[in-house]
């Protein structure tokens, strides 16, 4: 089967200092996969390198194609556009920015609300909306181009618990056909929710399923913090 996802080998640098090295990872469609890592481990690096956005230094990224929902700060969402508007902005680079969508351009955004479950919003002002539901924008912006890989770069920054669980259901459901690759920082949820985990810090310090992954070391090792962290403890990694 071909991968959704194959980096092998890869290295890249941001402003002359190396960030990724040696990063080899594979995912398959079928799998949701959390990236986790401390802050500055190279998670929305490896992201940008996954889509092509940044100049490796050694490696190479294949892909059939990948769809990004970005941190939501990065998104301005105080313009008067319609949902429907925000999601076919997915598709700008497809229709060209200065044609007119044509019908099986709207269809395909029809579909990704509806698979969001935002079908019934699709007119209302994106600046009318809940922080859940832009989320669900941004996830519907990115499928409608039929990824083959929907990375997610900290998808549940600022949401409720609710909106939260929500977005997992649906993340889990989206990756019954598309890999799936969520960055986070919430380990315990995403070791609860998650078929695979993959360790980073730089480099791929280890990965697999949440069960394979009862080594304290290799947690200690990612994230530089001694056997006392409560993140072991939060974990279940060391002895009550
Ligand atoms: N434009 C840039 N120029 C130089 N260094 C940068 C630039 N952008 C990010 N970095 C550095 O690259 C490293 C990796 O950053 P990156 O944003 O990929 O980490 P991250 O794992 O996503 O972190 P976080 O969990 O904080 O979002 C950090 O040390 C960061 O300071």
């Amino acid at each position: 089967m071909t991968a959704a996802l194959q980096m092998t080998g890869v290295a890249a640098d941001l402003g002359g200092r190396p960030v990724l090295r040696d990063v080899d990872l594979r995912l398959d469609a079928g799998d949701f996969t959390a990236l986790l890592g401390p802050n500055g481990a190279g998670k929305t690096t490896l992201m940008r390198a996954a889509l092509g956005l940044l100049p490796l230094r050694a490696g190479t990224v294949s892909t059939a194609s990948a769809g990004y929902v970005p941190q939501r700060h990065e998104f301005t969402w105080d313009f008067p556009a319609s949902v429907q508007d925000a999601v076919l902005s997915g598709l700008v680079r497809r229709i060209g920015l200065l044609r007119r969508p044509k019908v099986a351009h709207w269809q395909a955004v029809w579909a990704a609300l509806d698979q969001v479950k935002l079908g019934d919003l699709r007119k209302r002002p994106v600046g009318e909306l809940s922080g859940g539901q832009r989320q669900r924008v941004l996830v519907a912006r990115a499928l409608v181009l039929e990824p083959a890989v929907l990375l997610l770069d900290e998808p549940f920054t600022g949401l409720d618990m609710p909106a939260q669980e929500t977005l997992t259901d649906l993340f889990t459901e989206i990756a019954r056909e598309r890999a799936v690759l969520m960055a986070t920082h919430d380990l315990t949820a995403a070791a609860y929710t998650c078929d695979r985990l993959i360790l980073l810090n730089r480099t791929v310090i280890a990965s697999g399923p949440p069960a394979d992954l009862k080594d304290p070391e290799v947690w200690m090792r990612t994230f530089d913090v001694g056997p006392g962290s409560h993140l072991l403890k939060a974990l279940d990694l060391v002895g009550a």
